[in-house]
Order: structure tokens, then sequence, then C-alpha cells
């Protein structure tokens, strides 16, 4: 046999050549793999934000968004990073003193500076909507609501934010923006074909909001009560009614109302507990245009407001708010407004959820006939006991949660028609994945265009699949190569064994 030497000299694989080949190939591979990963390794995430105002009623809340800088489009990926609930009423009640709603803001819109990075301050919108205590006020007087507009705008123009305008929503705005909320939030927007949307019921102070899709209405009866849109490649007809004076601060004005028609001096309530007695003035009561014209001629100047904790007596008074006498469609809610068959799941929030959870009856498995006991035991449940036994509670809220739960209840059977079935398809919720339910954040998707009308484009590979099949790809070369290189790679001879 030739020595070794010899046959080194003779083997291709053996020049400098390959062996500079293949350190070039290695390198190359690594070189590939690198490149894949770092070039489309998500960058650190920027975020972008916005800031919604909801003027309501009772009070005002700011809501603070968030989401990645480059998923504008995407679903799901808007989060509520924080809220403040504004000191004080709502900024309807500042009409005698316009300033001060201004004012009330300040804390909170010093808050959400501190929330929102420094260097996105200016790139962050403003937004505040103002929802049935503003519609109110701007029919009894709009000279004070504008000025109280006026007021606020001046307060948040001076913020480092971007203000994009103070308006009052329509009540259709208001349920819309509800749905979009609830069905953004549970992911139903973006399913191709099939998950149904669920629809949403808000109660508020002044007003109250049903939205649902449903197939038995295309919009062409009652075409006020229809809201349509595409969102992400498909199409939408909503059925929205706002009920204005239906929230539970002016029906409690209502049912006071029907119960005070002589102006006598004692109202027996049969809404509030047994043994709770106020004094109330007549001025006071009828000071809201969802009542004015009711006022009784000739009433004293105060009454007593005594409970007798009767839930189905209430329960009368509250059917009474409701007028039931003409519908001038194929079918009605009340007063006379239509309302298509319910369909499907509905999310319940604002004081519905705030008065079943207090009352521990959120969960809908619970027969609505067990819920009508519970809460008939509860109103007839004498008020010092209650003061005794919720002592942490704030006395207004505790004084009217029994007609507050009546109210629900009586608005959802005998107004909506729900029975006793789809009462279960009702969930009493307060937030969806860490947001609160309610308008707000419908209203900024919509207005910063967030949730567009077609489907977003979404690339062939997710980044981690891109990578592996990069990886793989990669490592099929290189096996492949080191085989090549085993086939033609010299080997000793074996030698001979010497025994
Ligand atoms: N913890 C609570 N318990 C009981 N009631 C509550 C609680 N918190 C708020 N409320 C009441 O629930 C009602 C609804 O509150 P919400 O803030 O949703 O309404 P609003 O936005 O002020 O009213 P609107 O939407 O009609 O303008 C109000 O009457 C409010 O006083």
């Amino acid at each position: 046999p030739p020595p070794l030497s010899e046959m080194k000299e003779k083997n291709p694989w053996h020049t400098p050549a390959t062996i500079i080949i293949t350190v070039i190939f290695v390198i190359a591979i690594v070189a590939l793999v690198t490149v894949a990963v770092l070039q489309n390794k998500p960058l650190p995430p920027k975020y972008k934000y916005g800031i919604v105002l909801d003027a309501g009623s009772s009070h005002t809340a700011l809501y603070i968004y968030e989401w990645p800088a480059e998923k504008d489009n995407n679903t799901g990926r808007v989060e509520q990073t924080h809220s403040c609930k504004v000191k004080g009423p709502g900024i309807s009640s500042y009409a005698s003193s316009p300033l001060k709603a201004g004012e009330s803001l300040k804390v909170c819109l010093q808050e959400a500076e501190q929330w929102v990075p420094n260097k996105r301050h200016q790139e962050t919108p403003l937004y505040l909507g103002a929802t049935a205590g503003m519609r109110l006020l701007n029919m009894e007087n709009s000279l004070a609501s504008d000025q109280v507009f006026q007021a606020v705008a001046a307060t948040l123009q001076k913020s480092p934010f971007s203000f994009q305008g103070a308006r009052i929503l329509s009540g259709q705005e208001e349920g819309a923006y509800g749905w979009v909320t609830v069905n953004y939030l549970d992911d139903r927007l973006t399913q191709v074909c099939g998950l149904e949307t669920t629809g949403a019921l808000d109660l508020g102070g002044a007003s109250t909001q049903i939205s649902f899709v449903s197939s038995s209405y295309d919009g062409s009866e009652s075409p006020s009560n229809s809201v349509s849109f595409r969102l992400y490649g498909n199409n939408y007809n909503l059925y929205t009614h706002s009920f204005l004076c239906y929230g539970k601060d002016q029906v409690l004005r209502l049912a006071l109302a029907h119960l005070s028609q002589s102006g006598q001096s004692t109202v027996e309530d049969p809404c509030f507990h047994p043994n709770f007695t106020e004094s109330k003035n007549y001025s006071v009561l009828y000071d809201s245009p969802c009542v004015s014209d009711r006022k009784p001629h000739g009433a004293p100047v105060a009454f007593t407001h005594k409970g007798t904790g009767n839930f189905s007596l209430c329960q009368q008074v509250l059917k009474n708010v409701f007028n039931f006498s003409h519908c001038p469609y194929s079918q009605c809610s009340f007063n006379g407004v239509f309302q298509p068959d319910l369909q499907g799941t509905f999310g319940a929030f604002s004081a519905y959820y705030f008065v079943m959870n207090f009352l521990n009856l959120t969960d809908t498995a619970i027969p609505l006939e067990t819920v009508k006991e519970k809460l008939a035991t509860y109103c007839s449940t004498p008020w010092p006991q209650i003061t005794q036994q919720h002592k942490d509670v704030k006395l207004k809220y505790l004084a009217e949660y029994c007609f507050s739960g009546t109210y629900i209840l009586t608005l959802l059977t005998e107004g909506y028609n729900f029975n006793s079935d789809s009462y279960s398809n009702i969930r009493f919720i307060k937030k969806i994945k860490g947001s609160d339910a309610g308008w707000t954040l419908g209203y900024m998707l919509n207005l910063t265009n967030m949730i567009p009308a077609e489907a977003p484009d979404t690339p062939p590979l997710p980044y981690a699949g891109y990578v592996s099949i990069v990886t793989i790809i990669a490592l099929v070369l290189v096996i492949i190569f080191a085989l090549c290189l085993y086939r033609f790679w010299p080997r000793c001879p074996k030698q001979p064994q010497i025994i």
C-alpha cells in the first residue's frame, strides 16, 4: 500500500480549498439563522395611549387605554390600564356653577399624566363624551349645558394631551358603542363566521340602553333603532334603543311621582325597607324634565318618604312607570318603542352589575322565581337591620338596593320581555379581561379608526413559524453537507491484525 502521506495528498477533500469552503458554509448557515432571528425579532413594545372621559349623570370617570404601537388594527389588543373616578357629582350638576365642572376633572387628569409616559402625552388623544345627564340639562336649559361644555373644554385643552372635543353622545351612539365594547373585548368581532355576538344591557342613572343583533331585525321596521356597521369584514345590523329617564335615579323619581300624585305629606313606598323614613322636598323631587310636568298642585314643601318593604307592591308601582297601552309596530318593549325578538346572550353592566352584585344575585343560573323570592325577603327586612349588616356601604346606595333590584327585574321581564329561560342568557358583568364594560372603549376604537371595515391582512406565517422554518432548512442543509463529507471522507485502511 502507498504510504499514508501519499494518500492524503491524493484526496481532493483534504485540500485547503475544501476546508475553507466548509468553514464558509458553516458560517453562512449560522449567519442565515442569526439574521432571520434578529431581523424578525419583535421590537421592544412601544405603546400608544388614548383617554376617554365618561361624563355620566351621576359621576364622571376617566379611562386610559393602551395598545402596542405597531398593532393598531388587531382586535383585542386595546386594554384599559387605569381608571379614575372624578370626585363629586356628574358635570350636569354644575349647571349653576359651570367653572366647577372643569375644576372637578383636574385631579383625574393629573393622575393620567402619571400613567401615560411623558413622551407620549402630546400624541395621546383625549375625548369627553357626556350621556343622559347632559342630554336632560340640554333639553331643560341649553345655555347652561353650553356653559358646562365650555368650562370642561377649557380645562381639557390645558392638559398636555391632544384634546379631541367634548360632546353629548346620542342614546343610539351610547348603546352601539357599549355593544362594540363588549363584543370587542370578548373577541367576537374577528370570528370569520359562526360565533354569535352578545347583546349589551346598560343601566345608568338617567338612561338605560339595550342593544343586540336579532335575525328577525333588518332595520326596515323602526329604522331609528338600527345601526349598521362593517367590522373586520362582517356586516352587522344592530338593534339599539336608549330610554331617556329610565336610568335608575330618574325611575326613582318617576316611581315617587306616581306615589305622591296627591301631594300628601307622607308617601308610603313599598320599594324601601320597613322603618325607613327620610324627609324630602317636593321641589327637589320634581326638579327634572322626566317628572317636572307631574308636580302636584298645592303640595307642601316637604314630605316624609316612608318605606313599607313589599316586593310585589313595588313591582306594581314600577310596572306603572312603563306605558304598554300603544304600539305602532309589530311588537314593542314599552312606551311604543319597537323591539325585535330577543336573541343570544347579553352582557348587563353599570348599575345592573352594581345592584345585582350587592344583592348576591349575579348568578343567572339561579331560577328567576328564586331571585324574586330572595329579593322579596331582602325588601321586607327592616331598615335598622340592613344598616346594621352593611355598615361599610354608602347609605344612599344601601337604601335603594331593594328599589333598584326590583326595577332591574321589572325592566328585564316586563319591559324587555325576558322570561325565566332567556333570563339565564344574561351575564351581569363589570369588567371583561380587565377593561370596564361601557361605551367608552367602543367610542375610542371608532374615533381612532382602530376597527377596520375589512379583516386586516395577516402575514402568511407568524414570527415563530418563520424562524422555525429557517432553522429547519438550515439544519437539513448542514445534515446533507455532513453526509456528503462522510461519504467522500478518506478512511484509514484496515491494518492487518498481527496475531
Ligand atoms: N356601588 C354602587 N351601588 C349602587 N349603585 C351604584 C354604585 N355605583 C354607582 N351606582 C349608581 O348606579 C347608577 C349608574 O351609574 P353609572 O355611572 O353607570 O351611570 P351614569 O353614567 O352616571 O349615568 P348615565 O349613563 O345615565 O348618564 C347611578 O345611579 C349610580 O349612582
